[in-house]
């Protein structure tokens, strides 16, 4: 039979059954619910004086024409409806709140019900997708408050309720898992099963009990994520983030005392920056990582318009999922069964014009989209069963494959062993859904402990929140996250789009400096002439060699070098006849000398050659203490 009537059988059994299903209210009909934030106009905008072109009124969102926008957008605004809008500049403090009241408890909702739900933040770099979905300590983002709420017994009545969690990225079409050492991973393969849909093979699932262990999880996925890409220089909005939980409750019916079991798959998705490609100019490396962005988000396009027609057509067509890694992971979310909601992230600001007209756009033909979401009820059983005919037919396929393999050729021997990879992965899925609990929760608890080893072999040390590389040289910069630049030979900084180290803000030259790194392992600060350049608060304008725990401030972007093989040496300065002795501390210096009415030029040299030196930014004052002593304060 041909694909194309196997997909058209499959297509009219799958209709059949959604129509008894919608008849007993096991499915129905949800629109993909669409939502967009804007966050405030950022330090950089508003150093450029840039122009906010967005308004905001109830569930309408006005983009309104600006000098950088294209000839045929300057005439008229565009309007758009949303399910929700978000505009953060009036209440800053309760933005995350508000988004979650409006997104979060619904899902909460639809997970009790036994739904699959999926969060996706659409928007390009810098629009707030990590803001909104992770946030910070200080304002938790929609991820860790659905977490936090999934274990509040208050707010659902299961008798008792399990959860697992895998946590991955989707790097130049490549799937990485983030809850595993990079020591052990392999090139993880997407594949699919009539009952559990596409998965991710070899993808560890780990067992949670408390909010603070899928914490701990979240926290080692992000820390596993930025060693990624610090170590190749990358950041975080290059791939695509897969936060998947599974919440199996039982609850006992009430009415027939008999026992349910629901399971929600719920997937919480951190896109890439949409807009990559064309700002950024993106070279060499860049190119394959942007085209395979863009080949995941194009592809989401396509399915999202193709989607969005068949949905108004009332007629289905062929969408190919497939086409990339990130639409066929998110195949059952959209357009299949799931409760999806879209949230796309926008800058307010007018040179940002284009990229908001184009997430704007995007997120309109989303919400044309119906998902037909199902109750999951018992599939536990279902897919046991699944799993256990796949691994007799595949078991009866490799006998015959190999009763036959005497005429040895090369394309047997490639059937045989994809029959054999095949054979083992059903094998390890039956074998994990027939786990116990307890098994699975000591599973996940030994694998946290290898984890936390081998950062520890690799000499990463975890620091709270940080990541720390014991012996190697990088520049490190606080902001959301703390971001690592690692320092091989010479990295460019400057506001340009060619820079290495791209930094921002009113003082930030298109190319500010170099940093370059010796074979002996010496590094030195060239910067450009006239640009805003201090190292530990002293104006730098020559190239100048840096130490350990340098503070090199570019404009307002401010940068700590780590490089532990070359402390700083100890100063000798050198002191006029008349000092008796000098006290140091970091903070402190203090000069003792006998006439308090010597020459103060030295000491003037003195205080500025220690301030470049050691003492950052001295905001010092020089204060006579008595007769015979006089204290710099740093
Ligand atoms: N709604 C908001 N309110 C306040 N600050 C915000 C908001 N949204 C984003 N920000 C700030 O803007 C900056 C960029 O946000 P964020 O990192 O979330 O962007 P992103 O879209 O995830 O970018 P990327 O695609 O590069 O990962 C952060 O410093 C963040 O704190």
């Amino acid at each position: 039979m041909s694909r194309l009537c196997v997909a058209e059988e499959q297509s009219v059994l799958a209709e059949d059954k959604n129509k008894r299903l919608h008849k007993i209210g096991k499915m129905n009909n949800s629109k993909v619910k669409v939502a967009v934030r804007v966050r405030p106009l950022n330090q950089r905008e508003k150093g450029l004086n840039s122009e906010c072109v967005v308004r905001v009124n109830g569930n309408q969102i006005t983009l309104l024409p600006s000098i950088s926008c294209k000839e045929k957008d300057r005439k008229e605004p565009h309007i758009f409806t949303f399910d929700n809008c978000f505009w953060t500049e009036d209440r800053p403090e309760t933005g995350q709140e508000d988004v979650f009241e409006h997104l979060g408890d619904g899902v909460l909702e639809n997970i009790w019900l036994g739904y699959n739900v999926c969060i996706f933040a659409y928007g390009q770099t810098g629009s707030g997708k990590t803001f909104s979905m992770m946030g910070t300590n200080n304002q938790p983002g929609i991820v860790p408050r659905i977490c936090s709420a999934l274990f509040n017994k208050e707010s659902n009545d299961a008798e008792t309720i399990r959860i697992e969690a895998s946590y991955l990225e989707i790097y130049n079409e490549e799937v990485r898992d983030l809850l595993k050492s990079a020591k052990k991973q392999n090139k993880l393969r997407v594949r699919e099963g009539k009952q559990i849909g596409p998965y991710v093979e070899e993808l560890s699932c780990h067992a949670v009990q408390s909010y603070e262990k899928i914490k701990l999880l979240l926290d080692q996925g992000n820390k596993q994520r930025a060693i990624a890409e610090t170590k190749m220089n990358e950041q975080s909005s290059r791939s695509h983030a897969i936060l998947t939980l599974t919440v199996t409750q039982t609850c006992n019916d009430r009415t027939s005392g008999a026992f349910r079991e629901l399971v929600s798959k719920v997937s919480l998705v951190d896109l890439a920056g949409s807009e990559r490609s064309y700002k950024s100019g993106a070279q060499g490396r860049q190119i394959k990582e942007s085209c395979n962005i863009n080949k995941s988000l194009l592809t989401l396009g396509l399915v999202i318009n193709s989607l969005a027609e068949s949905s108004e057509n009332k007629k289905s067509q062929f969408v190919n999922y497939r086409d990339s890694v990130l639409t066929w992971l998110l195949k059952n979310n959209l357009g299949g069964n799931s409760k999806t909601i879209m949230l796309a992230t926008v800058s307010p600001a007018a040179d940002n014009y284009q990229e908001t007209l184009s997430t704007l756009k995007y997120a309109d033909s989303a919400k044309r989209i119906v998902n037909q979401a199902e109750v999951n009820e018992d599939v536990k059983s279902k897919a046991i069963e699944e799993l256990q005919e796949e691994i007799k037919r595949l078991r009866e396929a490799l006998t015959t494959r190999e009763q036959v393999q005497e005429q040895k050729s090369q394309l047997k021997e490639t059937e045989v062993q994809e029959l054999k990879s095949q054979l083992k992965e059903k094998e390890n899925l039956l074998r994990d859904l027939e786990t116990s609990w307890e098994e699975k929760l000591k599973r996940t608890e030994v694998a946290t402990q290898e984890w936390q080893k081998n950062l520890e072999n690799m000499g990463v040390t975890l620091n709270k929140q940080d990541v720390v590389f014991k012996n190697e040289c990088y520049l490190t910069q606080r902001g959301i996250h703390l971001i690592i630049h690692h320092i091989n030979y010479i990295i460019k900084i400057g506001s340009g789009p060619s820079q290495d180290i791209q930094i921002s803000g009113p003082e930030a030259e298109c190319e500010h400096c170099e940093i370059t790194k010796t074979e002996e392992g010496e590094v030195f600060l060239i910067p450009v002439d006239n640009s805003k350049t201090y190292v530990n608060g002293s104006p730098c304008n020559t190239k100048t060699q840096l130490w350990h725990d340098d503070k090199i401030q570019l404009g307002t972007n401010v940068f700590i070098l780590h490089l532990p093989k070359r402390p700083k040496p100890e100063h000798h300065a050198t002191l006029p006849s008349d000092a008796l002795s000098v006290q140091e501390s970091r903070e402190r210096l203090a000069v003792f000398f006998r006439d308090p009415n010597t020459d103060a030029t030295w000491l003037l040299k003195l205080f500025s050659e220690l301030s470049a030196f050691k003492y950052g930014t001295v905001c010092g004052c020089i204060s006579h203490l008595g007769k015979d002593r006089m204290e710099i304060y740093g």
